[in-house]
């Protein structure tokens, strides 16, 4: 009896632009080229190998570098893909994706989008006509753990250099190397030759858990980010206020320190109804409410282990939905 050939599974791209889709002048040009210019469908016929593992299609959400990334384009593609997942005609969603902010709407969809197929998101480093570009193997791997059963169920995945990240704490580290995207607490896995081999799971909240849902949200709080260093301008802070943000993520020296002539600035912001979420600028920042800080007095929120801008990220959510800095710091531990 012939064993018939298990169903291959569908997997749809939907593509956002970025190195991924750049090109360059010459094959030597890895890190001097153009973001955003390759459409899906020439990326998808670029990987033939795509056809033994998927039935593959393609969708151009957006055709921009990921560093001119808005709310507005956050919630056009968490509304797509939150649809897509809905159709039981596909089993897998590939975001391919600028990796400059990659890190906030890898995020930012493990946080909003109510499923538990895989949903990968994937970038490169080089653009697919230079030399050793990463893009092919990374949008192949990408495919494969969308269409893999065993990602169910894990959250938003960030497929990079071979390694499985969590969407939650992918972070870009370097911005010229193809091994730029690591996690502070270790990826999850590697897939390699078409597996996915899993070495641990994601223990915060996330898609099916999630008190956030994309299909209830049209529109995000403004939130901005304010850089710390040695002699800081606290106007800075009040410049945040006056741009419209409601919650401002201070990204701390160290433990998320706040330079003591600073500190009057920041309460008087809170004191105005805008929320202070203490982060650090380092990378693998670990911020605990009460060090350096008086946050309790303060009423202060701290950003636990996100770095500022995945910070920025769920401190928009949660003012969707409180405006209680106890309960915004109930968010930031939990997810
Ligand atoms: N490697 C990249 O994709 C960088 C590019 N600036 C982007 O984020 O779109």
């Amino acid at each position: 009896q012939v064993a018939t050939p298990a169903a291959k599974p569908n997997v749809v791209i939907v593509a956002t632009g970025g190195t991924i889709a750049g090109a360059g002048a010459t094959s030597a040009n890895s890190a001097t080229y153009q973001a955003a210019k390759v459409p899906v469908d020439k990326l998808i016929a670029g990987i033939p190998e795509l056809n033994a593992v998927a039935n593959v299609r393609g969708e151009q959400a957006f055709q921009i570098a990921s560093e001119s990334f808005t709310n507005e384009k956050l919630i056009q593609l968490g509304k797509r893909v939150s649809a897509l997942v809905k159709d039981p005609g596909v089993d897998g969603v590939v975001i391919t994706h600028g990796t400059d902010t990659l890190e906030e709407t890898s995020f930012f969809l493990n946080l909003v989008v109510h499923t538990d197929k895989p949903i990968v998101v994937v970038g490169s480093m080089r653009p697919g006509t230079a030399m050793s570009a990463d893009g092919m193997l990374n949008l192949y791997n990408a495919v494969v753990l969308a269409g893999t059963p065993s990602a169910r169920g894990k959250g938003v995945l960030v497929a990079m250099n071979d390694d499985i990240l969590t969407g939650r704490d992918a972070a870009k580290r370097t911005n010229i190397k193809t091994n730029a995207f690591a996690s502070p607490w270790g990826p999850l896995g590697m897939v390699v030759e078409n597996k996915a081999y899993w070495f641990r799971a994601p223990v915060k909240r996330h898609t099916m858990q999630s008190e956030f849902d994309i299909d209830t949200l049209e529109s995000l709080p403004e939130v901005q980010i304010v850089y710390g260093s040695g002699n800081m301008a606290p106007s800075m802070y009040d410049a945040a206020v006056k741009a419209g943000a409601k919650a401002i993520i201070h990204a701390g020296t160290g433990n998320g320190s706040v330079a003591n002539y600073a500190v009057d600035t920041l309460k008087k912001v809170r004191a105005g109804g805008v929320h202070v979420i203490r982060s650090s600028r380092i990378a693998d920042g670990f911020v605990l409410r009460n060090s350096e800080q008086p946050d309790d007095q303060y009423d202060w929120v701290v950003a636990h282990d996100l770095n500022p801008q995945k910070a920025k990220i769920l401190a928009a959510l949660a003012l969707t939905k409180t405006n209680s800095a106890a309960e915004i710091q109930r968010m930031f531990w939990e997810y």
